[in-house]
Formats: C-alpha cells, sequence, structure tokens
C-alpha cells in the first residue's frame, strides 16, 4: 500500500497517440505553479485565454495566474457558474461572445482550468471559434484528470440528453496537477473514482483488483496512490482513442460502460446537480453487469464483486437510494437519444469483470429488468 499522503510524485507523462496530432498528458504535483512553464511550448503568442468555474477560481486561480504572470504571459479569464447546467446551449452562446469580446483570435489559445464541464465547454468553444482554435486542459478534478481532458470528445447537453451537441477537437496538451484534488469535496473525489473503476471494469482486471485494495486510499488523498490511478487510467484512455479516436470502431464505445443507463438517469434529473456523472455512472456500471448477468454474459459473482467496492469505498449502486423516483419508460425514452443508438436499435457495453463489449440491441427485457431492479 502506498506511503503517507504527504509523499510528492514524479512527474509521469502519457502521450495520446494520433499523429500530427498526437499530445501529452503531464501529471505531477504543483503544475499549476509552473503554468507558464507548461504551456510555452504550444503557445503561439505570449497570451492565452483561460475558461474557468466560481470554484475552481476561488481554489486555484490565483496561482494560475501568477505562473502566467511570472512567465511574462497576459491572461484573459471567463469564469462560468459552477456545476452541469452550465454545459447548455444558454451559456455556450454567452461563452462564445465574451471569448470574442475579449478578442480571442485564432492564433490564441483557450485554457480550460476545471473539471470535465469547463473541458467539454471550452473544448466545444475551441471547437467552433473562428472555425478552430487550439485548447489546453488542465483539469482539476479526479474526473476531469483520469478521463474527459483525454480523447477529444467536447460538448454540451440538451434537454434531450447528455453531449448530444458537440464535436471532437482534440486539445494539444494537457496539464494535471494532483494537487487541484486536495481542494475537491470527498462527493467530487468518489464521483470520479468511478471512471477510475471503469477502465478495470473493460478490459484490466488486475488494475480492478489493485483498486480493490487502493480505492479507499485514493480517496483518502494518498498521493501515491492518486498518481498511479491517474497515470494508469490516462494511459488506458490514451490508448483506447489512439486506436478508435472518432467511436467508429469497436474500441471507443467501450469507454461508454454503464453510460447509457448513467446518462439516462442525469438527463431525467434535468442536470439539477441530484446526480453527478460519476455517480450516474456508478450506478449504470452496476445496471450493466445486472443486464450482463441476466443476459448470460458475466456471472453473477462479478456482480456481487462490484457492488461490494462500490460499498467499500461508500458510492451508491442503486438507482433507488438516490433519493427520488423515477419512470422506467422516461429512461428508456432518454436512452433512445443516445449516440451509440444505430438504426433505432439500442447498444450497450456488457460483459464480466475486465470483459466488457459491445453488444448491439440485447434483448430489451433484461435491460428494463435491470432498471427495475436498481429502483425497487
Ligand atoms: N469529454 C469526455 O470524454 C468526458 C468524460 C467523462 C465525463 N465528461 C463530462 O464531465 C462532466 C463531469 O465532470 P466533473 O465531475 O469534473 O464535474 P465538474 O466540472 O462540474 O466539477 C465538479 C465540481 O467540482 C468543482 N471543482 C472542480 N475542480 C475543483 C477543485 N480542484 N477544487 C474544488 N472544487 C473543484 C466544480 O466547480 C464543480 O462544482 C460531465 O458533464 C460529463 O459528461 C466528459
Ligand atoms: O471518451 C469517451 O469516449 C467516453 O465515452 C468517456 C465517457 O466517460 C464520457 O462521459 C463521455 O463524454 C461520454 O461520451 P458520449 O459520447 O456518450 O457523450
Ligand atoms: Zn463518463
Amino acid at each position: 500500500m502506498p506511503e503517507s499522503p504527504e509523499a510528492s510524485t514524479a512527474c509521469e507523462t502519457v502521450r495520446v497517440p494520433l499523429g500530427d496530432r498526437a499530445y501529452d498528458i503531464v501529471i505531477a504535483e504543483g503544475l499549476i505553479d509552473r503554468l507558464g512553464a507548461e504551456l510555452a511550448p504550444v503557445l503561439k503568442r505570449q497570451k492565452v485565454f483561460i475558461v474557468t468555474d466560481t470554484k475552481v477560481a476561488e481554489a486555484h486561480l490565483g496561482r494560475a495566474l501568477a505562473a502566467l504572470d511570472h512567465a511574462g504571459i497576459t491572461a484573459e479569464v471567463v469564469v462560468l457558474p459552477s456545476g452541469e447546467a452550465t454545459k447548455s446551449y444558454g451559456t455556450f452562446t454567452e461563452l462564445l461572445d465574451r471569448l470574442l469580446g475579449l478578442g480571442a483570435e485564432r492564433k490564441d489559445i483557450l485554457v480550460a482550468l476545471g473539471g470535465g464541464v469547463i473541458g467539454d465547454i471550452t473544448g466545444f468553444a475551441a471547437s467552433v471559434l473562428r472555425r478552430g482554435m487550439d485548447f489546453v486542459q488542465v483539469p482539476t478534478t479526479l474526473l476531469a484528470q483520469v478521463d474527459s481532458s483525454v480523447g477529444g470528445k467536447t460538448g454540451i447537453n440538451s434537454p434531450f440528453g447528455k453531449n448530444l451537441i458537440g464535436a471532437f477537437h482534440q486539445p494539444r496538451k494537457v496539464i494535471a496537477d494532483l494537487t487541484a484534488l486536495d481542494t475537491l469535496s470527498a462527493r467530487e473525489l468518489r464521483a470520479g473514482y468511478a471512471e477510475v473503476v471503469k477502465y478495470g471494469l473493460i478490459d484490466d482486471l488486475p488494475f480492478f483488483e489493485w483498486l480493490e485494495d487502493a480505492g479507499p486510499a485514493i480517496l483518502a488523498g494518498n498521493r501515491t496512490a492518486q498518481a498511479r490511478a491517474v497515470a494508469h487510467s490516462c494511459a488506458a484512455k490514451a490508448r483506447i482513442v489512439g486506436e478508435d479516436e472518432r467511436e467508429t470502431g469497436d474500441r471507443r464505445a467501450l469507454l461508454n460502460l454503464g453510460h447509457t443507463f448513467g446518462h439516462a438517469l442525469e438527463a431525467e434529473c434535468g442536470y439539477d446537480g441530484t446526480l453527478l456523472h460519476g455517480e450516474a455512472v456508478a450506478i449504470g456500471m452496476g445496471m450493466a453487469l445486472d443486464a450482463s448477468v441476466r443476459l448470460g454474459l458475466a456471472p453473477e459473482a462479478d456482480k456481487v464483486r462490484y457492488l461490494a467496492h462500490l460499498a467499500k469505498v461508500g458510492m451508491k449502486a442503486r438507482a433507488a437510494d438516490i433519493g427520488r423516483s423515477f419512470d422506467v419508460d422516461k429512461l428508456i425514452g432518454h436512452m433512445a437519444q443516445d449516440k451509440k443508438v444505430d438504426a433505432g436499435k439500442l447498444t450497450f457495453i456488457l460483459g464480466p469483470i475486465g470483459g466488457a463489449r459491445i453488444v448491439q440491441n440485447p434483448d430489451l427485457a433484461a435491460i428494463r429488468a435491470s432498471l427495475e431492479d436498481s429502483l425497487a
């Protein structure tokens, strides 16, 4: 088991292999305090446009600005409201106008300083502003460091569903400062942890076994364990994105494990903060394992094992525990908007722990039963 939370970590670099759009993910403590030096290799001019949210601005904007000033880089800043509701049409158009009003030119660069919400909306803005600008991800949540900052999926939500308006637009660099995790709430840290577990469930049983042991340490702030979890997750995501950047093959959809269910729960909650994305994914992965058992694609023991791990790290495993009711037909209605739908047929990521695969058009009775079971 890793040492004390104070232990410092070396800098890790993971490369996302995308030909002439390849980029580095750098992972270390204190990178926000060296932001100018980290950004320098990808800047075309000594100016950046930082997009952040209210909570991140309070905790980390000061040190980011000090580091840029130290490096002689000027910064314009747009601060958006914190929370999932920010990934909306209204905030998106406001962001575009604010950036245009501040004079952002095509050769300027946007810096997304925040969690997945800021990363997704800023990346989408970068993809359309002046027909495409560069952007850099500076992820400040566990979820953003292990998942959303990597791979170039950007976008906003619609009342019809999650991330339904967006673009693939890769960042020029990802700068993950592990010290940012220290100011995250315990709830947000746990939500991000769900996406870490996802990599184990997809195709990495040894990683899941390690998490069964190290999960509590990661959530308790043990830096060595956090560093290993972030670097391992980024390496897994970089590999899959490198193989299937735009989810046109049979690889990237695996990263959607638990999301068909989870996104339906989030959409039904109206992005009001009742259910965080990672919390929805944790419950959705339980539903996927339950459906896999019903369809003969996974042993019951795997579902029991996953639920035991969620209990060990204090995460809710069932939709019934959220504190609000759901209508199964409405959830299935949301699933019909999922981006994996093909000719009207639903697609799910199913299978045993470490053996996920894409299953098109499974028996809907099993899916419905998994939803009903989780809601009972
Ligand atoms: N693009 C992708 O590949 C991808 C992958 C996974 C998730 N996502 C998206 O990411 C979003 C969820 O991201 P998230 O969980 O990071 O949510 P988030 O961006 O809303 O951040 C969570 C909360 O923590 C606060 N916060 C962020 N960093 C902080 C810090 N260091 N200290 C204190 N508070 C901090 C934020 O203000 C917010 O209130 C969802 O919209 C999801 O759809 C995208
Ligand atoms: O990067 C991917 O690919 C993922 O599926 C990662 C997911 O964790 C993430 O939530 C993603 O935004 C979901 O993608 P979507 O295409 O279903 O919106
Ligand atoms: Zn996700």
